[in-house]
Formats: structure tokens, sequence, C-alpha cells
């Protein structure tokens, strides 16, 4: 499957009668990057997976994902929700089997299925977990186990909504490899809280309050500048990375 292109132009969305989350949103995103979604919380970057997902319909404006409307190409694309709801007695392995195919899927599963889903989840480090349940998993092995299952299905374009959260430091190293892998071969879109994290992106996208605020390379986004813009703290750049100061008064 080739990678997809992600368009929007004046897109506003939202939930019911609510003011829009997202207002007046334009850019877009080129085929196979690799590309980080930050933000404050709130500022709208799980409605934008979502819109991107085709789970949310834009109010005003349009969303085209591969060319088309996001609900026209499910198929091409993997979601992995930051907080998946998930039967407690599910095995890690059938989990990632439904994340495969796209939670609502119904297919029998083959060998072949099987054997993806096994790589996969040795890729993320937790093979050994295949048989555990879901509710006996910590919060990291859960993360693993569904970016397992989601990049298993091969998508065109993977919607990762906080893949490093709940992680330590080495599964945060060992998924960032894995997401530059897929450079080329596959769209990307991850959010994140973590300024570190987002350097490992071709490109960043902020959003604050719902709006566009920067798009560009990490280093010209993700800036001491924008942090105290955005998040109204001071940061320091240190080895050409920007670092937070939110450990130190
Ligand atoms: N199902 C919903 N119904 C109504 N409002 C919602 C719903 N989901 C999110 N919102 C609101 O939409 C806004 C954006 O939420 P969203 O989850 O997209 O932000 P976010 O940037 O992903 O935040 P965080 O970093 O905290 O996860 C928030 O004000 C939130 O309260």
């Amino acid at each position: 499957m080739r990678p997809c292109s992600v368009r929007l132009e004046g897109v506003e969305a939202g939930y019911a009668a609510a003011p829009p989350v997202l207002r007046d949103l334009s850019f877009s995103i080129d085929p196979g990057s690799l590309v980080a979604l930050l933000g404050p919380n709130g500022s709208g970057k799980t409605t934008l997976l979502r819109l991107l997902a085709g789970i949310l319909k834009p109010s005003r404006g349009r969303v085209e994902v591969c060319g088309r409307p996001p609900g026209r190409v499910r198929r091409m694309l993997g979601y992995a929700p930051a907080t998946p709801e998930v039967d407690p007695r599910l095995r890690a392995v059938e989990v990632a089997l439904l994340y495969r195919y796209g939670v609502s899927e119904g297919v029998a599963w083959s060998r072949r299925d099987w054997e993806e889903v096994l790589s996969a989840l040795r890729e993320m480090g937790v093979e050994e977990l295949a048989w555990r349940r879901w509710g006996e998993l910590s919060s990291g092995q859960r993360r693993l186990v569904i970016l397992a299952g989601v990049l298993a299905r091969r998508p065109a374009l993977a919607l990762l909504d906080e893949p490093h959260s709940f992680l330590d430091v080495s599964n945060m190293r060992r998924v960032t490899l894995v997401l530059r892998s897929l450079r080329g071969r596959a769209t990307v879109v991850y959010t994140t809280h973590d300024p570190l994290a987002a350097m490992a992106a071709d490109t960043v996208v902020m959003l604050r309050e719902g709006l566009l605020h920067a798009q560009g390379p990490p280093g010209a986004v993700v800036t001491p500048e924008t942090i105290e813009e955005v998040y109204g703290i001071p940061a320091d750049r240190l080895d050409g990375l920007t670092i937070p100061r939110y450990y130190r008064p």
C-alpha cells in the first residue's frame, strides 16, 4: 500500500452543540512523512486524529486522506486511541489482532494474521506477553500491544494518539525508532506532549486552542520561543534540542 497524503482546507470540527474545537484549520502532509502533533491539553490533537480517522466529520471545510474523505478509505488507516476500550478478558495477541483489522471489521483470523501480529509484538518487545490477559497488563505494556496491532495492519496512514505515553525511556526509544523506520512506507501522525519525542518527526504541527499555531521542521517549530508562546514556560536549547523548564522554578 502506498503512503497517504493528508489535506485539510478551512476545517471546523467539534462535538454536538458546543463551540467548534478545531477552527479554520488548513494544512497538508506529504505521503510517507512522520508528523508530530504537539499542543497543550485540550488544544484539539485527539479531535484532529479522529477527524483524519473518519470517526468525526467536519462541520465546515474539507478533509482528504489519500485524496478521498477518510470514511471512504478506512481500510488504509490505522488508529491507535490514547485510551482504548478493551475487554479485560482478552489475551494481548487477540487485542493486537483486533487492532490489525480495525476493531469493527469482523474477520476470521488466518495463520498469517497470527504470524504477522506475533512478529509485530516481537518488534515492540512484548512477544512474551502475547497470552496474558489485557486486564493483567500494565499501562505501558498495553500501549505497546495496541501499537503492535495497528502497525501489523500495515496502514497507509497511521494515526497514533500518544504512542510514547506510559513508556520508559528504553521503550520510548524503541517506539521512536519503529516510527522512523516507517518513513517512506507509511504516513504517520502521532500526538505527543514531549517536545523531545516531537523532534524525531520530519514535520511538527503545533496546535493552540484549535488553531494551527505553526508547522514545519522540528528545529523551526519546537523552539524556546514557541514553548514560551504556547505553554507560557521557559525552555532551554541544549545540543540542538529544546528542553522545557518544567522541572525547575
Ligand atoms: N466527546 C466529546 N464531547 C465534547 N467535548 C469534547 C469531547 N472530546 C473532547 N472534547 C473537548 O474538545 C476539546 C479538545 O479535546 P481533545 O481531546 O481533542 O484535546 P487534546 O489536545 O487531545 O488534549 P489532551 O492533550 O489533553 O489529550 C477539549 O476542550 C475537550 O473538552
